[in-house]
């Protein structure tokens, strides 16, 4: 039997960075998604190897399972419904087998989603051999929230197969966790996403797991219920960036300046708040939405002046900002910075002209843009093939 589970990308509409340090952000989920299938060997397959096949980066890799037991000794003894976190000593023992892969090194920062993969890996399985294959439609490494994505994907594929969760194998087509099992996918997912990105704040995964669009302070989320259309253009800068370093920078900057930047982190968490608001309180006519749009585009704004602040801008980002500004759009980063995605509010009753118009000359300075669909499924699992 084989495994699939799917889990989305987000954007942040307000409150990256300074949601690691306790102000409040709001995020969506997005129709865009990393697929991750896993299956166990059947006995003829006499396979004794984990293998991990990474679609997107056209990358194998292999771990006898000999080698894993060799470095890992001590597994066996975890509990799936209790995740915990990879201790140093583990970490170390999992580098072991990551360096030995040879990970190219136009791919930086693919051995810390390797190294969550075999601790997720390893604390729900242990050592049986296995193949995985992932695959996304979401650009890597990009404000998106790949990691999470990919992490929320596994852990729910690896639980899928284990004693942790009751789900029907006969079941066709995508379905649904228990609100028990998606708690322990979030939390196991959450696990991954620390070694990724080293102090994360916990939205990316809560919000791929969950889906719709969400407020998050301190761990706790807070589903947000709306009828205003929301229309994002998403560009993307091409420039890469990682998250893990962002997230240390703006760390560095706060113990720099600690009383400065918690002023920054709480006219962050008011925008998050005034943002959630607006979305959420009830719209009559479009003169309602014209005016709510305005407000949505000015808190953008400033949320990007303090992510400038934090020092988490890019001069892809800034040229975004002055080629929408010429259409009087607002636009701000998502996700980690430095790089990496935009967003710009579409009004509703901008003309489809000027949206045309806007992307062919973001376009030509080599961006990409899209639009995705926003605030939809969170992450779902399907069943293919005999037991
Ligand atoms: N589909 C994938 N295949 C391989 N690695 C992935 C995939 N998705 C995410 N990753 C891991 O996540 C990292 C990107 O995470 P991050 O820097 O947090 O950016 P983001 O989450 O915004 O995409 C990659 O370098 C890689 O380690
Ligand atoms: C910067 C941050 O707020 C979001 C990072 O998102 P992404 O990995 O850039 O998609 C970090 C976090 O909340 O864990
Ligand atoms: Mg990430």
């Amino acid at each position: 039997m084989e495994v699939r589970a799917r889990a989305p990308g987000k954007i942040i509409l307000a409150g990256e960075h300074a949601v690691v340090h306790g102000s409040t952000a709001v995020a969506a989920a997005i129709d865009l998604y990393t697929y991750v299938s896993l299956r166990f060997p059947t006995p003829d397959d006499d396979d004794d190897v984990l293998k991990l096949h990474l679609k997107d980066l056209d990358l194998e890799f292999s771990w006898p399972v000999g080698k894993i037991k060799e470095v890992l000794p001590e597994l066996g003894s975890q509990d799936t419904s209790t995740p915990s976190s990879c201790s140093l000593e583990i970490t170390k023992a999992i580098a072991s087998l990551v360096d030995v892969l040879n990970i190219p090194e136009a791919n930086t920062g693919l051995a810390s989603g390797v190294s969550a993969f075999l601790w997720l890996y390893t604390s729900i399985h242990g050592t049986k051999p296995a193949k995985a294959v992932v695959n996304s439609e979401l650009p890597l490494g990009a404000g998106l929230g790949s990691s999470a994505a990919l992490c929320v994907a596994l852990s729910a594929a690896l639980l899928a197969l284990s004693d942790s969760t009751k789900l029907d194998f006969s079941h066709q087509g995508w379905q649904m966790f228990e609100d028990s099992e998606l708690e322990l996918v979030n939390k196991w997912a959450f696990e991954g996403e620390k070694i990724i990105h080293g102090k994360p704040s916990g939205i990316d995964n809560t919000v791929s797991t969950y889906g719709n669009m969400i407020k998050f302070k301190s761990g706790e989320l807070t589903s947000i219920k709306t009828n205003m259309p929301l229309k994002m253009l998403i560009t993307n800068t091409r420039v890469g960036r990682n998250t893990k370093a962002l997230v240390a920078g703006v760390s560095e900057r706060t113990t720099r300046h600690s009383s400065t930047m918690s002023s920054v982190f709480n006219a962050v968490d008011s925008i998050s708040n005034e943002f959630a608001a607006i979305i959420q309180s009830p719209v009559s006519d479009d003169l309602a939405i014209t005016e709510k749009e305005e407000k949505l585009g000015e808190l953008m704004e400033m949320s990007q002046g303090l992510l400038q602040c934090m020092g988490v801008s890019h001069a892809s980002i800034e040229t975004v900002i002055r080629t929408t500004q010429k259409y009087k759009l607002s636009t701000k980063l998502t996700g980690a910075g430095g790089g990496g995605c935009v967003l710009t509010l579409l009004p509703t009753l901008l003309s489809g002209t000027v949206v045309d118009k806007v992307i062919a000359e973001l376009e030509s300075c080599g961006f990409q843009c899209f639009i995705a669909g926003i605030g939809g499924r969170g992450m779902e699992i399907s069943f293919s093939g005999s037991s």
